[in-house]
Parts: C-alpha cells; structure tokens; sequence
C-alpha cells in the first residue's frame, strides 16, 4: 500500500527568505497560481507580520486560491497571529502556522526564556489561534537540536491546545539522516495522541542531507513535508521538492510513499521560480537542471542510442521537458495564440493579450522558430509587467562598438514625469556603458551589485535573459529582461530593478 505524503510549499515565505530575492504581490500571485496548478496541497504564502507589502500578497492569494491549503506564518505572539489570520481568513482552507523555538541555545541566547515559559507561550498562542482558526500547525524551531524529552513534553501540551499539525524543522541543517529519523520515531513512540496530528519535516541543505533526512522522516512517521521548488531558501536552501516528487515515483518499488504533485508541471514551474526570483537553477542540478538530461559522452551517448534507460532513470517528459517544443510561428493568427496561452496556464486579461500577441508577433520577425520556452518567458514578463504609472520606459538605443576603442552607448529613455531623455556615456565593455549611460539619466542613486546572462532555450536565436541586483537609493532590489538581443535584455533589466524599487516589495 502506497501512503500518499501531503506536500507544503514554503517557496514564497522560506524561498523569498532567499538574500537577494525580492517578489512583489502579481509575482507571488503567479507562482501560487503554478503551485496550485502543480497540485501542493499548502502553500505557505508568507509571514503577514514582518511587512505590509507580504501581508497584502497573502491576502491576494488566500482570496484567489481555491484548492490548496493558504498558510502564513507567525511568531509566538498574538500581533503576528493576528495579522496572519486577518491576511488568510478568505482563503477556501486557511491554516495558521505558529512557531517557536525549543533549542537550549535559542531559548536561552535567543528568546531569552526558560523552557517552562516557552511551553506556557506555545500553549497560550496556540489556544488564541485555535480560536480564529480550526487548522494550526506548529513548529519547533530547530527542534533537531532540541531536547527529545522536552519536545515530547512540549508537543504533547500544544496537540491539547489544539494544534492538528506539528512541524519538526532541522532549521540550520544540522542534523545527520539517521537522528532526524530517530527524532521522529521518538516523538511517536513518546507523545500521546500523535497520531491524531501530522507530523512534518522541514530539512535545510546546509550540509547537503536535506532530500535525506526528509525521507528519514517520512520513514519514520511524517506525514507531511515542507521545503521549496529549486531548493530555494535562507542559506543553503530548503529541500527542493521536485527532487523528493521525482525520486518517490522513481523508486515506488523500494519507498511505499508517493505525492500528489502533477510531476509535468514541474520544469514550467522550476522556470518560474527561477526567472522570477532572479536564482539562476545550475546545470547540473537534480531534475530541473539545464544538463539533467543530457549525454555528453561516447560511452554514454552510444549506450543511450542502443536503449535510453542505461544511462536514463527519468524521462524528460515525466517532469514536463518538451523535447520538440516548436509551438507557433510568423503566420499565426491571434485565435491559435489565445488557445495557447490557456494551454500554458495562463489567464490574461483581453489587453495584456493584444500586448502579449503583439511582442509574439515582434519576436517571430527576428526569430524562425518560436518554442514554448519563448512564448512561456514572453507571457511571464506580460503578466508579471510591471503597471505602477511611476516608471522609466526604454524608447531606443545605440551602443558603438569597435575592438580598438571603449564601447559608447547613446540611450533615449522616458521619464516617469513623461520627459524624453537623451544621453552619451562609454564604458570598459558594452554593457557598462549602457548602464553609465542610463544612470546618467535617471535621477536614482543607484550600484549595480549583481549581472547574470543566461539563454532561454537552444540555439543561435535563443532569448537572452539578464538578471540583475541593484541597490536603488540603498535599497536592494532585483531585475530581469528578456530580449533576443542581449544587450537590449540588459537594458531591460536595469531599468526594470529600478522600476520595481517604486513598487511594493518585500521589506515594505
Ligand atoms: C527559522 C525561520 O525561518 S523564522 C522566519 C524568519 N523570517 C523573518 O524573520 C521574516 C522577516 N523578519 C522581519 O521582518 C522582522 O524580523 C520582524 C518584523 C518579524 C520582527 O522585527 P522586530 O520586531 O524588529 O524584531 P527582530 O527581528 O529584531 O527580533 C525578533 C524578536 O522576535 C522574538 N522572536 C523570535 N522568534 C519568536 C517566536 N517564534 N515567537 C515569539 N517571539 C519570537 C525574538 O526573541 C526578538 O524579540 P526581542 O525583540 O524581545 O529580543
Ligand atoms: C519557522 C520554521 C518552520 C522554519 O522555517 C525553520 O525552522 O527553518
């Protein structure tokens, strides 16, 4: 028999706990709509309590998600359970999540409380969700470095106040595969009434044992896992759930467990995830990565040309890898580009249509063969673009460039005071002397702090991606832009970090 493990996505409140990365509300409203589609059954959508700008993105999506579980996350405290509770109490099925730590060091460096006044708070703010709320989890923070008989002593008391989920995290990635088993078979074996609860695991990768200890966990009794698409989240990430997914349906025969996740939707939302925080998935990473699925040498390609499965254990269409993607191209007309977009998961107003058929018309100009990849980079800048009427706009530019003299950019840019702009710097490269020329113009302080190109797709004609880190008047935020040409991406990243620095993000 096959136990069905219920999945808890903590992408938009551990992933955003990510340095650097910055969503704002349509961003987080998009990657629910995906997480949904990808069939969690939470998602943690954010800690109301730590910004108005998180409170109003949890608010959105507890009123737009219907199917899965919204969560948000609060201290120990009624503050924050109340702005957690006023933030999800739309949703279909909201669930509060209360946490505090149980460790000696954090109790006693950290809160600066006894064990005896962590249990009564644990208590007491449990009862005063459970009065809002009928679905409370509860974490131990860093429980792996906890007591066992102090957590046994603890968890007992907040089941009595009604918490129906309790959360076991390794919160600095401490812990060893065989402990975090052990912990979870203790707690089992030593509160009563557990199995009146689901019990959770949340595994950070700090020494690279988050996918193991989580299997650890469900071996030994969890019935509930929480980590990040990617692996995204503070420091070294959280267990990436496309990887647990992928390995429970790939080795049904050794573990009697599965989830419900829909593994196809997994690379589009992988993409997402990574063009919209700006962390760029690597190469080689498990699932998701650009080379999972490629040979690249003899011996191995020569094996997968007798029988793909020497040297394949997952196929790229069980996670949704289109292996011919060509979807549309110059003659297309608007109905088959709609009927696309609603295949894609889309849902676009009629004017962000006529906007995003347009730019598709633009691309197919300078490009043969449009790939879903491309379309999917297209509508995700459409739906995601950035409507604030305080904005700079890309009208034109020129950069000269030649090998015995610094490259010169001449740039044309609107202002958000609808002025038109223009200026001339140089730079060491090309890009540098985009971006001097545009920081000229604009009247923002802003330091470039990070720049990453990368290819959407294959080939010559592939869109070129830049992210982008900007500190925009000392304040840290991030771009992106998607261009066939890279240095007309750059231009669009720029000015989209500055553009997003006037918008509501995280830290607000
Ligand atoms: C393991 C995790 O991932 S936990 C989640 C981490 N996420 C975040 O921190 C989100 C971003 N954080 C923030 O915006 C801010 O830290 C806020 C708004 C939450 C709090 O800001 P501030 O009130 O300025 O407090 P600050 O962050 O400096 O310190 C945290 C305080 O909360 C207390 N605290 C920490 N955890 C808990 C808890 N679970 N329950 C109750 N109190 C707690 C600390 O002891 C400290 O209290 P003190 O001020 O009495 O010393
Ligand atoms: C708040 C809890 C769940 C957490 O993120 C951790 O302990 O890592």
């Amino acid at each position: 028999m096959t136990q069905t493990i219920k999945i808890f996505d903590t992408t938009l409140r551990d992933g955003e706990q990510s340095p650097g990365v910055n969503l704002n509300q349509i961003e987080k409203l998009e990657i629910a709509k995906q997480l949904e589609r990808l069939g969690v059954d939470v998602i943690e959508a954010g800690f109301p309590a730590s910004s108005q700008g998180d409170f109003d993105a949890v608010k959105k999506i507890a009123q737009t998600i219907t199917k899965s579980t919204v969560t948000a996350l609060a201290r120990a405290n009624k503050n924050d359970i109340d702005r957690a509770w006023e933030a999800i109490k739309d949703a279909k099925k909201p669930r509060i999540h209360v946490f505090i730590a149980t460790s000696p060091i954090h109790m006693k460096d950290k809160l600066k409380k006894t064990p005896e006044e962590v249990i009564n708070i644990a208590v007491e703010m449990v009862k005063y969700a459970k009065q809002k709320c009928h679905d409370i989890e509860w974490s131990a923070e860093d429980a792996s470095r906890s007591d066992l008989s102090f957590l046994a002593t603890i968890i007992e008391k907040v089941i009595d106040a009604g918490a129906n989920v309790i959360n076991l995290p390794d919160t600095v990635g401490y812990t060893m595969p065989k402990e975090y088993g052990e912990m979870f078979k203790y707690i089992k074996e030593n509160v009563p009434n557990i199995d009146r609860v689901d019990l959770s695991t949340h595994c950070h990768d700090d020494l690279g044992m988050a996918l193991a200890n989580t299997i650890a966990g469900i071996q030994n009794g969890a019935t509930q896992v929480e980590g990040t698409i990617n692996g995204i989240g503070e420091r070294a990430g959280n267990v990436a759930l496309e990887e647990l997914a992928v390995a429970l349906e790939i080795r049904k025969d050794f573990y009697p467990y599965s989830t419900g996740l829909v593994l196809k939707e997994i690379k589009r939302t992988s993409d997402m995830i990574s063009k919209l925080t700006g962390m760029i998935v690597p190469g080689n990473k498990a699932v998701v990565g650009r080379n999972a699925f490629a040979h690249e040498s003899g011996i191995h390609q020569d094996g997968v040309l007798k029988n793909t499965q020497t040297y394949e254990i997952i196929t790229p269409e069980m996670v949704g890898v289109q292996s011919n993607n060509l979807v549309l191209g110059k003659h297309s007309g608007r109905h088959a580009f709609k009927d696309r977009i609603t295949q894609l998961g889309f849902t676009l107003s009629e004017e962000k249509i006529s906007a995003a058929f347009k730019s598709f018309k633009l691309l197919t100009d300078r490009k043969k063969e449009v790939t879903e990849d491309d379309l999917f980079a297209l509508l995700m800048d459409i739906q995601t673009g950035i409507s604030n009427r305080k904005q700079y706009k890309l009208l034109s530019f020129q950069v000269h460039y030649d090998s015995d003299h610094s490259p010169t950019a001449t740039v044309k840019i609107e202002t958000p005071n609808k002025e038109v702009v223009v200026g001339e710097k140089s730079g060491a490269g090309s890009v540098e002397a985009l971006y001097n020329t545009i920081e000229s113009l604009i009247e923002e302080n802003v330091q470039l702090t990070d720049f990453t190109l990368s290819s959407v797709g294959k080939g010559k004609d592939a869109l070129a991606e830049v992210h982008i880190h900007l500190n925009v008047d000392n304040q840290p935020v991030s771009g992106r832009g998607t261009s066939q040409d890279v240095l007309e991406a750059a231009a669009y990243a720029f000015l989209n970090a500055v553009n997003r620095s006037f918008i509501k993000v995280k830290g607000d």
